[in-house]
């Protein structure tokens, strides 16, 4: 899988192309935030568009051949900077920030005018990405890593946009199986529950636990 690769880094280094991705990833964020919401007339916006395209032009102009891919250092340990949900120097990503508290996994993150749905709300399918990553991050947590095989989603109310805290646990294993549970809340209490069967993919059976948790999975 040459999608996941070791690089080692100083941590001098990583602070610096940290700050560097997370401050253009929040700029981009900010250009797609202003893009759904903004009022201006047609001759601001192909002005815009002219700047858009120059700083697009700029950064192509070095690019990988492919996705930034999950890379493993001592320094750094897992980075999954390229993660749709999570990703540091993904601006698609809304980013939701995570915290561990033992086996119980905390998500927060401010969804905005991009991740609308129905009018005002989270789009549901957004939800369910976050709880995939969340319900995922649990079963890595414990030590027993898979690829999603199942989610179930049930939404029980709607989820205005904004502040949002995803919760994610391990429930139990059964071999290769790893089954997750995990809500999205708000003010308005718990919108959002999950459950889901991760599974230690076939090429990955056989290995030591460390080498399937840098070589499995994830984002
Ligand atoms: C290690 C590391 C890391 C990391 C990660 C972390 C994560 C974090 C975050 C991640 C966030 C993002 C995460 C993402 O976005 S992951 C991306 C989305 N998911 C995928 O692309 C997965 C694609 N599918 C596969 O790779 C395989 O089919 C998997 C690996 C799922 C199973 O493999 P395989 O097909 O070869 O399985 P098997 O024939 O040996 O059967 C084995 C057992 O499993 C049971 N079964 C099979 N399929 C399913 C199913 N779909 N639901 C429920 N159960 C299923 C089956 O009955 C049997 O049970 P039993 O009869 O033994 O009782």
């Amino acid at each position: 899988m040459s999608e996941y690769s070791i690089e080692e880094i100083t941590a001098d280094h990583l602070a610096h192309i940290t700050a560097v991705a997370q401050g253009l990833a929040g700029d981009v964020r900010a250009l797609v935030d202003a893009t759904v919401r903004t009022q201006v007339g047609d001759d601001d916006v192909a002005a815009a568009r002219e700047h858009i395209a120059a700083a697009t032009a700029l950064l192509r102009r070095e690019q990988l051949p492919g996705a930034f891919g999950i890379r493993f250092s001592a320094t750094a340990g897992k980075r999954n900077w390229g993660n749709a949900m999570v990703g540091l120097r993904n601006p698609v990503a809304p980013p939701m920030h995570m915290s561990y508290d033992g086996e119980k996994i905390t998500g927060t993150v401010d969804l905005g005018a991009a991740y609308e749905g129905p009018a005002g709300l989270v789009h549901g399918g957004i939800l369910a990405a976050l709880l995939d990553q969340a319900l995922g991050s649990a079963a890595e947590n414990a030590g027993v890593p898979g690829m999603t095989g199942t989610l179930n989603v049930r939404y029980r109310q709607a989820t205005v946009l904004g502040p949002v805290t995803v919760s994610a646990w391990l429930d139990r294993t059964e071999g290769i199986k790893s089954f997750a549970k995990g809500t999205v809340s708000t003010a308005d209490g718990v919108t959002v529950e999950a459950d889901g069967v991760f599974i230690l993919p076939r090429w990955a059976r056989g290995q030591s636990q460390e080498d399937a948790v840098r070589t499995v999975g994830e984002g």
